[in-house]
């Protein structure tokens, strides 16, 4: 892939006009807009609009790149209009030695975090029926995810791999999850929250951030593996959102898209509310936020809100996985409420 970026490791300072090149269009990069562990995303700019650029860095080898590429796979995996799409990408060999892969995206201008700041700015809440149909919609995603048909349109690699000469790239996201075409595949998000969800034009919530996308269920099969998976989600997946059962995973385990039904419901919460459920009880009662999400321990404040959109909340914060919903009756209740 032709991209000419070496100017980007001065970001973020942004003192200069930096333009790059992927598959020859030129962009501007604009301003930052967001940064996490290893990865920074910016704005940028070209002939036709703007766009996202997100650029994680892989300095430890070939297991950072793996998580990388994954990523990369992730954004040309589900076909649906509440989960991000990705417009090109690349990997770049860093003359340190180490790789850095581009994935250019959609930019939306505001987000659900926007909605949750801009209400605690200004003292104002959300109103209830706009909060369920952002939810609906935020489902409807998860289920995109939780039930993924694979079809050969979600079989891109290869055709994206074509202008990428890097074979040892080419051999790691050709990883094809290890699923025949036209079954059923179960993702999870595995990061879900409110800045996680982007709205587009016409405010219709978009699932984003597929850093921590996998296949479900992960089964954990020995203490290597459970330690290796517990550091992987202490990295990825933000602590206040995160279900009770990643927090001690152990040998034996089986982690399954349940997960995310937890974090939905917290999203739910904070969208409402303005905070996350098991931050408020850390805040107002002085709970330790490990202790109080594993005891599920939350309340609500007084507010005009319904006891039908609390009980969707409740259904979502259950402890045991086992016992908490499928994101087809999570689904199907939050339509109830509607009709
Ligand atoms: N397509 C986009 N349009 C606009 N802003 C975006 C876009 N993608 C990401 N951002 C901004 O950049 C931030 C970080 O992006 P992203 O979540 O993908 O990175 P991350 O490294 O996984 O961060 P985190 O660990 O916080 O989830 C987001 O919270 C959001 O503010």
């Amino acid at each position: 892939m032709d991209l000419i970026i070496n100017c980007l490791s001065y970001i973020p300072c942004l003192s200069f006009d930096p333009i790059l090149k992927i598959n020859g269009v030129n962009y501007k990069i604009e301003r930052l807009l967001g940064e996490g562990g290893f990865s920074y995303v910016y704005l940028v700019k070209t002939y036709n609009g703007q766009y996202a650029l997100k650029k994680i860095t892989c300095p430890f080898g070939n297991e950072n790149l793996k998580v990388a590429l994954q990523e990369v796979s992730n954004y040309k995996e589900f076909n649906s209009p509440f989960i991000v799409r990705s417009i090109d990408y690349s990997v770049v060999s860093e003359k340190e030695g180490y790789k850095t892969v581009y994935i250019l995206l959609p930019f939306f201008e505001t987000g659900v975090q926007d909605i949750i700041t801009d209400n605690a700015l200004n003292d104002t809440q959300i109103d209830e029926k706009i909060a369920i149909r952002m939810f609906i919609d935020i489902c409807r995603g998860l289920h995109s995810m939780h039930r993924h048909h694979r079809n050969a349109s979600n079989d891109t690699n290869a055709i994206l791999l074509d202008t990428d000469s890097d074979a040892e790239n080419q051999s790691l996201i050709n990883n094809d999850f290890g699923t025949e075409l036209n079954e059923t595949t179960v993702f999870a998000h595995g990061d879900l929250k409110p800045s996680n969800i982007m709205l587009s034009k016409d405010e219709t919530p978009v699932i984003c951030d597929l850093g921590s996308c996998q296949k479900m269920p992960i089964n954990i099969t020995s203490f290597q593996h459970a330690i290796g998976y517990q550091e992987l989600v202490e990295e990825h997946c933000t602590l206040p959102y995160r279900a009770p059962e990643l927090f001690d995973i152990k040998s034996g385990d089986t982690i399954t898209e349940s997960i995310d039904i937890w974090s939905l419901g917290c999203t739910l919460y904070a969208l409402l509310y303005g905070l996350n459920p098991f931050e408020r009880e850390e805040q107002i009662n002085g709970a330790n936020i490990t202790l109080a999400i594993n005891a599920g321990k939350y309340s609500y404040p007084d507010g005009d809100y319904t006891q039908k959109i609390k009980n969707l909340i409740d259904m979502c914060l259950v402890v045991d996985p086992k016992e908490r919903p499928s994101i087809e009756t999570v689904l199907a209740t939050a339509l109830e409420i509607t009709s």
